[in-house]
């Protein structure tokens, strides 16, 4: 049967050259947002193509489009069903699961763990993470070191970083993993997340659609079947939950006996916040609904955040004008390793002081974000406005009707490289653009409605991101105790990138070298050796 399409028939895209796998062999098997860059040149920034099964999706790239989308979250626009029973075995009724009213509430309650000052009082905790792992290469320099140059795959280090962070700040937990310890909660995290890619077959690429054809309801039972799978989620969850539960009792027992208690972490700072609303009586936040939304920062901040990291220090180590110019600019607010131990970290007031650190993050944001797209399904029939009118048939429209029921995809990376919001070079890597006075002031038709400095990176509207604060301060944080200590160059130097885009993550790695999960290989040399001695 031929492919009928539900969306006006003036929108264009790619021919799709069979039903039961469309294009989505394209999308998924080339570089993140690759595909979505060819078709928004061929077809302009809202075009439709088909995946498997005659799967049809409105894909925007207009600044108008991506934000009326991203704002009606929760309401008009929804996760499509089947994925969200699926995320609810992973990350339980937590808050990336959560719509309408309840996903409201669940917001309301998390915000004291979000508020600004709570975040950047976690800076020198980041920093002091950071630290650690410039304590670990400086001793394998010294051991492992060929003339003072170390070479190592520096993207597990970087996960250990983010997991590091998560266990300190969510659960006030030290795991040690950079030392070389195991913890058992970061074990059962590691395994719920699975971090262990593969390429998909032609098979799991039709097999990964046809999930969002199992209606929500199945997949609802499915928990209830013994798969290997389920089995090892269920246990990881069981560890995890039991766990948690332990910390908050002792957090209620420290708060009863002391109310000095410091707000270190988020179980401290939620079960805290829980108490005291409860005397005032107004709601709190229920112990399990703590525990889903612990789980949902593991799952939404853990990966991304690594992501980013290890994409900054590839940008840095192929630029080394870049990586230079950053390294004087934190040299100088934090002297040099022989002037200042950063066993302790460094404060949010000191980053904050380092303009070009910030451009370089946000570029790397910009660039590599780490979730390339948004799915989402209209709940309604709508009329999407257009910041760009296109053409249909002989006059321009700038309104795109759709049914409910529609899959649409906004292109967080198409946003972010769009020319038309930011200039003809949208494609390079430029900290510089950022430092231009222009950044600072957004015409109204280029906003993307993204939270973080009209990038899309962090998505927008009820649903954006809750940790883009906490993640920016992170990152930032973990780039500057490496760079300030060690100059870094990619190993071997003609190293290619491949920034893999399976479904909606976005890894760098190797092209034709998927089994080995992300990739960030350097070399590493002191930046103080010729001074030190
Ligand atoms: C660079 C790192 C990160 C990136 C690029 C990122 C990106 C995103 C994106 C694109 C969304 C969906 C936004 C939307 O639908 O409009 C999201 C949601 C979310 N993120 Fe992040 N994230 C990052 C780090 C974090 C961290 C560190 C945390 C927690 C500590 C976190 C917690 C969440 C949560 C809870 C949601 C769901 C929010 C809701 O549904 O209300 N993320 N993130």
């Amino acid at each position: 049967s031929s492919i009928s399409s539900r969306l006006p028939s003036y929108l264009s895209g790619p021919t799709p050259p069979s039903w039961i796998l469309g294009n989505q062999p394209d999308v998924v098997l080339s570089q993140a947002g690759e595909a979505n860059a060819r078709w928004k040149t061929q077809y302009g920034a809202v075009y439709k193509y088909f995946g498997c099964f005659g799967d049809e999706y409105l894909v925007l790239n207009d600044a108008n489009a991506v934000q009326h989308v991203l704002k009606g979250q929760t309401t008009s626009y929804l996760l499509d069903k089947s994925l969200r029973e699926f995320l609810r075995l992973v990350t339980g009724e937590g808050l990336i699961w959560a719509d309408g009213t309840d996903h409201a509430r669940q917001r309301r309650l998390l915000s004291p763990a979000f508020n600004t000052s709570f975040i950047k009082s976690l800076v020198p905790t980041f920093a002091a993470i950071g630290f650690r792992l410039v304590t670990q290469w400086n001793k394998r320099i010294d051991k492992e070191g060929a003339n003072g140059a170390w070479d190592v795959d520096a993207f597990h280090w970087i996960e250990l970083l983010t997991m590091e962070a998560l266990g300190l700040t969510a659960f006030g937990v030290k795991f040690g993993s950079l030392e070389g310890n195991e913890h058992p909660l970061q074990r059962a995290y590691a395994g719920m997340i699975g971090a262990s890619y593969s390429r998909p077959s032609k098979f799991t690429i039709a097999l990964g659609a046809a999930v969002l054809h199992i209606p929500a309801w199945i997949v609802h039972h499915i928990q209830r079947l013994p798969l290997p799978g389920l089995t090892k989620l269920k246990n990881a969850q069981r560890i995890g939950h039991k766990f948690a539960d332990e910390l908050m009792a002792e957090k209620r027992k420290q708060l009863k006996s002391n109310a000095q208690v410091e707000d270190r972490d988020f179980i401290t700072v939620l079960v805290r916040a829980g108490e005291k609303n409860q005397r005032g009586n107004l709601e709190s936040m229920p112990d399990v609904e703590i525990y889903n939304n612990l789980t949902t920062f593991w799952v939404a901040g853990f990966e991304t955040a690594a992501n980013v990291t290890a994409f900054t220090l590839i940008e840095l180590a192929r630029n080394p004008h870049i990586q230079q110019r950053l390294s004087s600019e934190i040299i100088s607010m934090l002297g040099t390793a022989t002037d200042r131990d950063l066993s302790d970290g460094f404060t949010a007031d000191e980053l904050e002081r380092m303009p070009y650190l910030e451009a370089v993050v946000n570029e790397a944001l910009r660039c590599h974000a780490p979730i390339h797209s948004g799915l989402f399904k209209a709940a309604a029939d709508d009329l999407i406005p257009l910041s760009t009118p296109i053409q249909a048939g002989t006059g321009k429209v700038d309104r795109i009707p759709v049914r409910c029921g529609q899959s649409i995809i906004c292109s967080f990376d198409g946003f972010n490289k769009s020319e038309e919001v930011w200039g003809p070079d949208a494609n390079q890597f430029l900290p510089d653009r950022w430092l231009r006075p222009e950044a600072k002031e957004v015409d109204p038709s280029k906003h993307g409605g993204g939270i973080y400095a009209n990038l899309a990176t962090f998505g927008g509207g009820p649903k954006a991101c809750i940790g883009y604060r906490f993640a920016v301060l992170e990152v930032s944080a973990f780039i500057v105790t490496i760079i300030r200590d060690f100059e870094i160059t990619l190993s071997p130097p003609e190293w290619q990138l491949w920034s893999d885009g399976s479904y909606i993550g976005t890894i760098p790695t190797k092209k034709g070298r998927w089994e080995g999960g992300g990739q960030c290989p350097l070399t590493v040399r002191r930046r103080q050796s010729k001074a030190r001695n």
